[in-house]
């Protein structure tokens, strides 16, 4: 039988890292976990077995916390600095992804003042970025994930259609909850400010979801990616994977009670998954089936 080897990538993943910056008294913290792969003329390790060409696996990690050692400065940038690395030195890899995402931390308040070296875990938020280079040219996917948002009102739900096996009521006023994972490809990986744009990103993202009225997640979703693209000219296009996070309103009429709004079932599963892109109609840019192979939630 003929056959032979497809597309395939090795790394290591999951590398956590924790950086301390102690050049002053007020400590700054960074806390990532980064995942590598390397692309590239593999062949002899998969189909002889000969190891000639394969960038040992404990070597990406060591490397990974070798360029750590100055601090890992924006996660995009530092993605940069890995992948161009590994594929320029060695011939045979022609390609680097390097996944990463950061974990916030907030300093602990003491008596209303910011600490200078405690901090707390700021919760499931993470900011993240993929940065892939593949025979020398270069793309910056980043995003947020688990960014949990609800409105207690300014949604509706109705006009869908009905058939035997459809119970769910019309609703013209119900709870919308989401966690927000967002990935959005950057035009060019030079010249931005990686973290000026992240923050007003996920600006424009809260605060579309917080002001547009709501009648579906999916008129939601598109307008949180329009209101980027129109915020944003360095993003080429965005992609949003929404959970809906249904609030069942409890039927308290056994006790003798109504309800009107006020207490609600937060189901965990199963949730609608409402996932969309944006695109600018201009956009041809660069390779997007590369740029997006293998991201997880996608
Ligand atoms: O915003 C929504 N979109 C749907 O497609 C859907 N389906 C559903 O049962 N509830 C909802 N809500």
């Amino acid at each position: 039988m003929g056959m032979s080897l497809g597309p395939n990538q090795y790394g290591k993943a999951e590398i956590r890292l924790v950086t301390v910056d102690r050049q002053g008294p007020v400590h700054h913290l960074k806390d990532v976990t980064v995942s590598t792969s390397l692309r590239g003329h593999l062949e002899r390790t998969h189909l002889t077995g000969d190891n000639a060409d394969v960038v040992a696996t404990d070597t990406q990690k060591n490397t990974t916390q070798a360029f750590a050692r100055d601090g890992i400065g924006e996660i995009e940038d530092f993605a940069l600095r890995l992948a161009e690395h590994f594929t320029g030195s060695f011939e045979h890899i022609t390609g680097a992804r390097m996944l990463i995402s950061e974990h916030g931390w907030n300093r602990i308040t003491v008596g209303g003042t910011p600490h200078d070296h405690a901090f707390s875990r700021a919760g499931d938020e993470e900011r993240t970025t993929a940065v892939t280079v593949q025979d020398g040219q270069a793309w910056v996917v980043s995003g947020v994930t688990g960014l949990t948002v609800l409105k207690s009102t300014g949604s509706e739900f109705h006009g869908f259609p009905r058939d035997r096996y459809t119970t769910l009521a019309e609703t013209d006023d119900r709870i919308l909850a989401t966690a927000v994972t967002a990935r959005w490809r950057y035009a060019s990986t030079t010249g931005i400010n990686w973290s000026e744009s992240y923050d007003a990103i996920r600006r424009a993202l809260l605060e579309t979801f917080a002001t547009k009225h709501s009648l579906s997640l999916q008129q939601t979703l598109y307008a949180m990616g329009e209101a980027v693209l129109e915020a944003r000219p360095e993003v080429a296009e965005i992609r949003l994977s929404l959970p809906n996070k249904h609030h069942f309103l409890v039927d308290l009429s056994p006790f003798g009670l109504d309800n009107p709004g006020e207490v609600f079932y937060a189901a965990d599963r199963p949730y609608g998954l409402i996932e969309g892109t944006v695109r600018r109609d201009d956009e041809t840019g660069s390779d997007p089936g590369l740029a997006w192979y293998s991201l997880p939630e996608f």
